[in-house]
């Protein structure tokens, strides 16, 4: 158990930087059928067509959290056929990873722009993006210092 993430995954060994880890398994279906869903947290999104549900049926990497500094990364495979459509999806490591860290990938923006509303990432890291702090400080807010009247060379004026 991960603090208020619910379940996620730790490595029993160290993984080198580069090492495939685990493929992200489930039914491969269309969006339509995705909408139809009343669950959509074990959804990955394969383009705007397809995704793959990893909620009644699947593997470890179903229960991998969103990290917003991942150690691993999602990458499209084609082993047995190239239908650019049904890419397996294959986690690697994308540094060294030491026995007992948790393991997870970047969900992506899309993601907490739906998911942001409901939750704040419970990552924990310290360049994470969507905690309740971050998102508490829109892009507005972060523009607003630059958009004041620059008075800084004000006061020398003769
Ligand atoms: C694919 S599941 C991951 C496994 C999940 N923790 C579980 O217990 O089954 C995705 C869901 O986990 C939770 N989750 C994953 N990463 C999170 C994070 N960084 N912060 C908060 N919740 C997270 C969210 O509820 C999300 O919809």
């Amino acid at each position: 158990i991960t603090g208020n993430k619910g379940w996620g995954v730790r490595t029993l060994q160290d993984i080198p930087q580069g090492s495939f880890v685990c493929e992200y398994v489930g039914e491969i279906i269309s969006e339509g059928e995705a909408d139809t869903r009343q669950n959509d947290a074990y959804l990955f999104s394969l383009d705007d067509k397809y995704c793959i549900d990893a909620r009644f049926y699947g593997n470890i990497s179903r229960f991998l959290n969103h990290m917003c500094e991942p150690n691993l990364f999602a990458c499209r495979v084609f082993t047995t056929h190239q239908d650019l459509r049904f890419p397996h999806i294959a986690f690697f490591a994308s540094e060294n990873v030491k026995a007992g860290e948790e393991l997870g990938f970047n969900y992506g923006d899309h993601f907490w722009e739906v998911k942001g509303k409901l939750f704040s990432c419970e990552c924990g890291s310290s360049k994470c993006k969507y905690s309740s702090v971050a998102m508490a400080t829109t892009p507005e807010d972060q523009q607003q210092p630059s958009a004041l009247p620059d008075t800084s060379s004000s006061s020398g004026a003769s």
